[in-house]
Order: C-alpha cells, then sequence, then structure tokens
C-alpha cells in the first residue's frame, strides 16, 4: 500500500488478469512500476467497476453512412475490411493542434467531426468512384489529391495534411509490393489471431506498413525498453470484429487479446473519472494546451496509463457480472463519453492516434 496524499493506492506492477499477454500488455507492463507522472488509482477502479456492473456493455458495429456497407449495392465485405484498414493508417490527430475544434467535412448533407470527419471524405471518394482501397491509386496520389480528398465544411485543411499523403502513398505501395493492392489478401494470408511470433495479423501489419508500428523507447534507469500500442492497427481489426461479430463471417479467435486504443480521448475521460491523475507538471502542460511531443515520456505515460487502468476496468467487472467483455466493450463505452468531458485532451503532435 502507498498513500498518496489522502488517499490509498495499491500499486499493480504485473498483469493481475486473465487478459491473455501480448507484445502490447507484455510492454506496457513491464513499464507500469516506472511510472513517474501519472498515477492509476485502483481503489476508484474497484468503486467504478461496482457502479457499473448492470451497465450496459455494447460492441459497435460501425455501421453508419460513412462506412460502406456489404448489404447494398456492389459492395463486399473484403470492400468494407479494406475501408476499415485504409482509414485507420489516416486515423490521427483531427484536433487543430491551435485550437482544439475538430475536423468537419460534409457528407450527403450532413456535417460529421473529428475521425468521423475523415470517415466521411473517404466515403464521398469512396461514392464517386475513386478507387481508394486499391493501392495502385494510393501510391500515386499527390498532395494537391489528397488536399481534395479532405476537402471540410469550413475550409480549415485538416491537421497533418502532409503526413497523411506520406502515409496512404507508403500504404499503396506496401499493399502493391506485398498484397496485390487489396488488404484483404493479408488477412487470408495471416493466422486469425492479433499475434502470433511473425504470422497474427498485427504482426503482418506492423512488419509490412511502417506507419502502423506504433511502438515507443521508454527509459528505465540506464536501459531503454520498447513499449508497443499498436493504436490503429487494434483500432482496425476491432472495426472489423465488431462489424461482423456474430455472423458466419469470422475475423478472429480471441477479442480478448485486444488492449482498449489509447487515443488522445481515453486518458481524458478516465481522469475524469478520477481513475488517473497527473502530476503537477503534466496537468499544467495539458492546461496551457502545450503540445507533447510523440514518443515524449509524458506521451508514452499516458498510453501506458490508459491501457493498464482499462484493462483493470474489465478485469474487476467481469468479477461482478455473468457475461463478461472485454477491452473491445469497455474502449467503446469510454470512448462514447469523450465529449461529455469537458477538459481539453492532450495535444500531441504524432501519426499513432
Ligand atoms: N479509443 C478509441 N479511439 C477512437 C475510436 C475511434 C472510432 N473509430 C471510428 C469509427 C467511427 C469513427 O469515425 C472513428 O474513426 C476513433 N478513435 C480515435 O479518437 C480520436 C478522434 O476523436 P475525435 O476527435 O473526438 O473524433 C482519434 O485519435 C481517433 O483515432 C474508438 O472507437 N476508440
Amino acid at each position: 500500500m502507498f498513500l498518496i496524499g489522502e488517499r490509498e493506492t495499491i500499486k499493480v506492477t504485473r498483469i493481475d488478469s486473465d487478459l491473455p499477454r501480448t507484445p502490447v500488455r507484455e510492454s506496457v507492463y513491464r513499464a507500469l512500476p516506472h511510472l513517474e507522472h501519472i498515477t492509476i488509482h485502483y481503489d476508484q477502479i474497484d468503486l467504478t467497476t461496482k457502479n457499473w456492473k448492470d451497465e450496459v456493455f455494447e460492441l459497435p458495429d460501425w455501421r453508419a453512412p460513412v462506412f460502406p456497407d456489404e448489404q447494398k449495392n456492389s459492395t463486399t465485405v473484403k470492400d468494407v475490411l479494406d475501408f476499415f484498414f485504409i482509414g485507420n493508417s489516416i486515423n490521427f490527430a483531427f484536433r487543430d493542434f491551435e485550437t482544439g475544434d475538430k475536423f468537419v467535412a460534409e457528407y450527403n448533407g450532413v456535417e460529421w467531426s473529428g475521425a468521423f470527419g475523415m470517415w466521411a471524405c473517404l466515403k464521398r471518394a469512396y461514392d464517386r468512384g475513386k478507387p481508394v482501397l486499391s493501392g495502385k491509386y494510393l501510391m500515386n496520389l499527390t498532395e494537391d489529391d489528397v488536399r481534395e480528398l479532405f476537402q471540410s465544411a469550413n475550409g480549415r485543411q485538416i491537421p497533418l495534411l502532409e503526413e497523411r499523403h506520406r502515409i496512404l502513398r507508403s500504404v499503396g505501395e506496401q499493399l502493391v509490393n506485398h498484397y496485390d493492392g487489396r488488404f484483404h489478401n493479408l488477412l487470408t494470408e495471416a493466422h486469425p489471431v492479433l499475434f502470433d511470433v511473425e504470422n497474427g495479423i498485427i504482426n503482418k501489419i506492423t512488419q509490412n506498413f511502417p506507419s502502423f508500428d506504433d511502438t515507443h523507447s521508454l527509459s528505465i534507469r540506464d536501459s531503454v525498453f520498447p513499449v508497443h500500442f499498436y493504436k490503429r492497427a487494434q483500432l482496425a481489426l476491432g472495426m472489423a470484429y465488431g462489424r461482423y461479430n456474430g455472423s458466419e463471417i469470422s475475423i478472429l479467435e480471441n477479442p480478448c487479446e485486444f488492449t482498449v486504443f489509447p487515443d488522445y480521448n481515453l486518458p481524458n475521460v478516465l481522469r475524469h473519472m478520477d481513475v488517473i491523475s497527473y502530476d503537477d507538471r503534466l496537468s499544467q502542460l495539458i492546461h496551457d494546451g502545450a503540445v507533447l511531443q510523440g514518443g515524449s515520456r509524458e506521451d508514452i505515460e499516458l498510453r501506458i496509463a490508459t491501457v493498464v487502468s482499462a484493462d483493470q476496468l474489465v478485469t474487476k467487472l467481469n468479477q461482478h457480472r455473468t457475461r463478461s467483455i472485454s477491452c473491445l466493450e469497455m474502449d467503446f463505452k469510454l470512448f462514447s463519453i469523450r465529449d461529455d468531458v469537458q477538459a481539453p485532451v492532450h495535444k500531441t503532435r504524432t501519426t499513432d492516434y
């Protein structure tokens, strides 16, 4: 037991649950005892899970106008899987770094904001017959093409446009070089698990598509350790799993391999719930709207604390429920309350989330 201010906090320093050990969990839990700027309040996790024991937890199926639908027109399941993958290659940074405002785009007369705004742009192009799922098309995109693709509803350019251009081209090239130009061919080749030495789906994605390799270095004493989050790769597969769960299409064997997807919203929600708290310096930086460097100590700690506290929420919650949930349902719960939190999200200049 540690006393932090008035508060009793038990430090968890290992994977204290039945959730499968994965490279993400192994690396994150190794770093956990060394957090310098963030405290996880396990007593609050206990309290929250007691309060949430009868709460509804949903697995989202990601059906919305901004996503293609295999039940309509000539769209196939393969198209949907490709669409989720391509969108997640650029699923990062939708808030203006100066103002914090969300990116906004129009699709069929409706304005969509934040990440949904990006999907709206992709769907707009898809509907107009632009071959946005084809590696050959993506590898030849010019920066002007990308600017046009992400035309906003208010004249404000999408953040990190050049990075999106670079990533789309690189994804296109790798698709052409390794997967006959389409992502679903990777799924056919891989084992239907996230991680399996070299043959899990995320192993293959991160080996062949460098921008998905969301791995960072954390100094612990005199050594440097890798910490993996793989947020965009996990989200792409989480969306696919949610869409086809319960149908005859099988995407993955074990959804418990997923962690939550550590983005800029979840730590803010967890902090609002008093599950995590920051030291004075980090609190001040976020309050002042400072832009953190992707891969900085603060940035990595925010994401470690997010993954671990969500794992603990899932583990404790399942002790109170007959039907257990995975991190996918927990992620959706936390993500869905992001806009109810008034405090500003932390800003990080990164293409990881
Ligand atoms: N933990 C977690 N993070 C998620 C998602 C989704 C949802 N998936 C797609 C499905 C529909 C949407 O159109 C999404 O794109 C996006 N994000 C992340 O949030 C950030 C954007 O936030 P805001 O600025 O408020 O829109 C950005 O880092 C984005 O990557 C999720 O499910 N869980």
